[in-house]
């Protein structure tokens, strides 16, 4: 995006995936009470690809968002993120990661990843101040990056909570792209939307894929993920069951919850499965 080489040994450079997932367990309590969110999860993400992450509540999603933004420990497995292994990282070694901009996060409710006491303009120039960039320029590249996603600049002045639950979210997606990270992971970014909202972010992500961002995408909706992942992988019950091509997913497919989910998502398929095929992936799957 800037034309700078990449440092040397990230991923970029070498061609190694943005993101590297291998047998990642993630264990919530302690004791009687320990579970598992997460087991054996094995996923990587090239650079510049866009892979959606789609589950019922409760299959672990955000559970590998937050193990990936370093918020949650593995308990078994690694991650890799820009090059970096950084599942053994502390406080320390993740703000330093952070900083670098390497990856960056869009929370479902903007107000999570926005400051509400930040003016828009703030907002948008404090991740590149922290990563070294003077103030007049940030502010000259939070302008571009407000463009890029359909907001006007007399929108800078403003706070979060003067602008509507759309027009938040838009500039939650600038903020995260604004130090042009290797890596953006998305929670559940539309769902605290209406329709039309809803569109007009997808088709500013869809865009943003042409500025060679990596993107990992969480949804419960295939429906959400489908139009703009270039693959997608289904966790059920904190296990990856399926990953594929997005077409691949939707034609073609293999394990029953991915059955059910496109057999329940008619506007995907032209031939949606009737009550009673669904009833028998259901029974299936809780066999
Ligand atoms: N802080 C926590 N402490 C204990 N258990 C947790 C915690 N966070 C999540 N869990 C459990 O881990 C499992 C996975 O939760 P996670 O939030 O990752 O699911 P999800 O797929 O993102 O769900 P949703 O779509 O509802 O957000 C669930 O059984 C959940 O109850």
């Amino acid at each position: 995006m800037t034309g700078a080489p990449p440092p040397a040994g990230s991923a970029a450079a070498t061609g190694a995936p943005v993101l590297a997932v291998d047998g990642l367990d993630v264990h919530y309590g302690r004791r009687r009470r320990r579970r598992p969110a997460l087991k054996g999860v094995t996923l990587s993400v090239a650079r510049g690809e866009t892979v959606g992450v789609i589950g019922e509540t409760g299959s672990g999603k955000s559970t590998l968002a937050r193990a990936v933004l370093g918020l949650v420990r593995a308990s078994a497995g690694s991650i890799t993120v820009g090059g970096e292994e950084v599942t053994g990282h502390g406080a320390g070694k993740w703000r330093a990661l952070r900083r670098r901009g390497v990856v960056q996060y869009v929370f479902q409710d903007p107000l999570r990843s926005l400051d509400p006491d930040l003016t828009i303009a703030d907002s948008l120039v404090e991740p590149l101040i922290l990563a070294g960039v003077a103030r007049a320029e940030a502010l000259t590249r939070a302008r571009a990056f407000l463009d890029r996603v359909r907001l006007a600049g007399d929108l800078l002045d403003r706070l979060p909570g003067e602008l509507s639950g759309g027009q938040r979210q838009r500039v939650a997606v600038a903020r995260a792209l604004v130090t042009e990270p290797e890596l953006v992971i998305l929670d559940e970014p539309v769902s605290a939307l209406d329709s039309a909202n809803r569109v007009q972010v997808l088709e500013i992500l869809k865009d943003l894929r042409a500025t060679g961002v990596a993107i990992v995408m969480i949804s419960h909706d295939l429906g959400s993920v489908a139009g703009i992942a270039d693959r997608v992988a289904v966790l059920y019950r904190g296990e990856l069951v399926e990953v594929g091509t997005a077409r691949e997913v939707i034609d073609t497919p293999r394990h029953p919850y991915t059955r059910l989910l496109v057999s329940s998502a008619p506007t995907l398929h032209t031939a949606p499965a009737d009550r009673a095929e669904r009833d028998a992936l259901r029974a299936l799957l809780h066999a």
